[in-house]
């Protein structure tokens, strides 16, 4: 099969008015935190990188999928493009990725990322035939990355100021030259920040160029609130064309660039439809694996009002269903298995619930953490009332305001519930 690369809207023109993209919205979490970023994963109203209203599991991303090919069959591509890093989650990215290529083989696939961990997955990149990445290098002198990012996490250790740009730049750079030995088209994008690297980003052109970057994306910072730059002003579009006519002398340029959100769908610069944004909210009030027959919600609580008991002290979960109007209902009280027993005793939790797509607790150790999310039941660390936590879950919607604070995390993500952490 060979893949139509010129029909990808990004890359080419002329292709925008005809073909669409569709940002899968999978990648929630983020390795490092770039000064004008404000990741927002509940967000409807905002027209800009970094903001989706759902964060999706792979296999619902690929039950949307297939319902946006079937109402916007523009779509000629299928890119992941956060509202956090790819990389910075790896399993969720490689898997909706190869699930897509198999279903659709003709499909352009694309990958926007910081750089910092992609390089372990650009063979298998390559493989799947994921033609287009695109790498965000804003600067290549640490001193002026330090005041650009403001940590960096690698290998699970904590790094900050030119310590923490001189890693990223050296892993975005690397990353850069095995895509293109890859035989990957590789877009840097560029965002010109007033101040701070506007007057660099003709180096970064200049290097990038050097190691084979097919195409340049001088793209203008967008003021974002509760960012540390949130005080800077946007570059003037006479700026910006100055700096693309100087980058010119370098590489081509992307023109076109919409900044769009993680969950975009559709044409370049149109916003994504009523329903769209439906279908996505159904995909994201799906289980897990919207193949499962997963009806039920299980709680552990106290007394039966509120979400407040911790899962290893839980003797028994309260199991809710949905009535014919929708409305959540309580069907069931189920007798936890024995404590004690290590795994067994959370392997016999997980056939317990094995008919729920979320057990709603308190607080939940790691071990039984990963033995329920394996064994498709997300366990969600809340507080509050049941009524709201459970209807919000049927219902697909943000669960933050319930979220207790240990759950959100440095690197800025409200989890999703997996209570997984950022690891
Ligand atoms: C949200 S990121 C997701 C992909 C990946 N984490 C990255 O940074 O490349 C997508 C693009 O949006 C850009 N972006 C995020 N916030 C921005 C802002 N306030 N202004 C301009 N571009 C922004 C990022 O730099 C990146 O090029
Ligand atoms: S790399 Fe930067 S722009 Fe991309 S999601 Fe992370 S913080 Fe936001
Ligand atoms: S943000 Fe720019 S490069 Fe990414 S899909 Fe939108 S137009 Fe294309």
């Amino acid at each position: 099969m060979t893949l139509k690369l010129e029909n990808h809207p990004c890359f080419n023109d002329s292709a925008r008015h005809t073909f669409g993209r569709i940002h899968l919205p999978i990648a929630p979490k983020c390795n490092i935190q770039c000064n004008y970023c404000n990741r927002k994963f509940d967000c409807m109203n905002e027209n800009r990188p970094g903001v989706t209203s759902k964060i999706l599991s792979p296999l619902q991303a690929m039950h949307y999928l297939e319902q946006a090919i079937a109402l916007t069959p523009s779509i000629a591509v299928v890119g992941i493009a956060g509202p956090g890093d790819p990389f910075a989650n790896p399993d969720e990215t490689m898997e909706t990725l190869r699930l897509v290529r198999a279903k659709y083989p003709e499909m352009l696939l694309c990958v926007a990322t910081n750089g910092l961990d992609v390089l372990p997955y650009i063979n298998e990149l390559a493989e799947l035939k994921v033609s287009h990445v695109t790498i965000t290098i804003n600067a290549i002198d640490p001193e002026i990355g330090s005041e650009i990012y403001a940590w960096v996490r690698y290998n699970k250790k904590m790094y900050r100021d030119v310590e923490a740009a001189e890693l990223l730049i050296n892993k975005q750079l690397e990353a850069l030259k095995k895509l293109k030995e890859a035989g990957v088209t590789a877009k840097v994008n560029s965002i010109i920040i007033p101040g701070i690297n506007d007057t660099h980003v003709i180096e970064v052109a200049r290097k990038v160029a050097g190691l084979g970057a097919d195409i340049l994306n001088c793209m203008p910072y967008y003021s974002t609130t509760e960012t540390v730059f949130e005080n800077i002003d946007e570059p003037s579009p006479e700026v910006v064309s100055e700096i693309q006519n100087a980058t010119a002398e370098f590489l081509p340029q992307m023109k076109h660039c919409a900044r769009c959100r993680a969950d975009a769908v559709g044409i370049i610069g149109e916003i994504n439809s009523d329903e769209m944004i439906q279908k996505l909210a159904e995909a994201a009030s799906m289980p897990k694996n919207p193949g499962e027959h997963r009806p039920f919600i299980a709680v552990s609580s106290l007394e039966g009002v509120l979400v407040n008991q911790h899962l290893g002290e839980a003797d028994r979960f309260l199991i809710y269903g949905q009535d014919k109007n929708g409305c959540s209902v309580l069907l069931d009280s189920r007798a936890a298995p024995p404590s004690g027993g290590g795994q067994e005793r959370w392997k016999a939790l997980a056939d317990l619930l094995k008919d729920c797509r979320a057990l709603l607790v308190n607080g939940a150790g790691d071990s039984p953490t990963k033995v329920l999310n394996a064994n498709g039941i997300e366990v969600m660390v809340l507080e509050g009332m049941i009524e709201d936590a459970v209807s919000g879950v049927f219902n697909g919607l943000s669960l933050k305001h319930l979220m207790k604070s240990s759950q959100i995390h440095a690197c800025g993500t409200s989890c999703t519930g997996t209570g997984g952490g950022c690891g």
